[in-house]
């Protein structure tokens, strides 16, 4: 097989699975969740926030190739950033002030909902132990990040009071920075992936990944749009607000 099918393979498994097509987006970006649907959206896509940087340190630790160290060490700098400014993480509780929660409540991971806590320990724990092939094509799912940015940013300004250039900055800025890197990880599996058997290990990577996606907004439907079954400990509408 030649690295321009494993490509389409692999844009196929985005086109199938990715988060983009879960009811979830289309409820947030239409203008159609409610104040507290939005609150529970940010407070749980924070674990997942929180949990990238880990993740790109764990996979750090594991290589032994100080040009994939150099590549990859970006993507921590993209999400912690430096000691006065800040990276993505302070930029998403921008967004978590704008729609009304406590900056420090939703830092604090009070409040996310277990199969949310579950699916993204899944994610640092896949990265950690599987094939570094499968921990790169893990990532890929950033091939299809840009869109919905686009789309979220585009959405959200359309239909919510809060929306504004320093609310959606987080999004704003993964326009540039997931590019980036998704090109260097994509690079890295086309050139690695050299028998059918990776070329398979890559794309059941990238089908985990999207699960790990899909889960977490499964759990913030089930929560909180229907039936509105909020786990015992998970946030309650009303508390952490600033
Ligand atoms: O808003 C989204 O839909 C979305 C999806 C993904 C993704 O596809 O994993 C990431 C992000 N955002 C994101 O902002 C981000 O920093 C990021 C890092 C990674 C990764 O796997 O290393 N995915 C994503």
């Amino acid at each position: 097989m030649t690295s321009e099918t494993l490509e389409a393979r692999l844009r196929k498994i985005g086109e199938e699975r990715y988060h983009d097509k879960h009811p979830f987006h289309d409820r947030l970006h239409g203008g159609h969740c409610s104040p507290d649907e939005v609150r529970a959206w940010v407070i749980n896509r924070w674990a997942y926030q929180a949990a990238i940087p880990m993740k790109d340190a764990a996979f750090i630790s594991r290589c032994t190739d100080p040009d994939m160290r150099r590549a990859w060490r970006s993507r921590i700098e993209d999400h912690d950033g430096g000691i006065d400014e800040g990276g993505g993480i302070r930029r998403w509780l921008k967004l978590a002030e704008a729609v009304g929660l406590d900056a420090d409540y939703v830092a604090s991971g009070k409040g996310v909902l277990p199969a949310t806590r579950f699916a993204v320990e899944a994610y640092i724990r896949y990265v950690q132990t599987m094939p570094l092939l499968q921990a790169v094509a893990s990532s890929l799912t950033e091939l299809f990040a840009p869109k919905i940015h686009e789309r979220r940013i585009e959405g959200l300004l359309e239909h919510y009071a809060f929306a504004n250039t320093e609310s959606l900055s987080y999004f704003k800025n993964r326009l540039d920075q997931a590019p980036r890197d998704v090109a260097f990880g994509l690079q890295w599996v086309l050139d690695h992936a050299d028998t059918a058997e990776k070329e398979d290990m890559a794309c059941d990577a990238l089908i985990f990944k999207t699960e790990v996606l899909w889960a977490q907004l499964d759990a913030i439907w089930s929560a909180y749009v229907e039936p509105g079954r909020i786990p015992p400990g998970a946030w309650q509408p009303g508390e952490g607000l600033r």
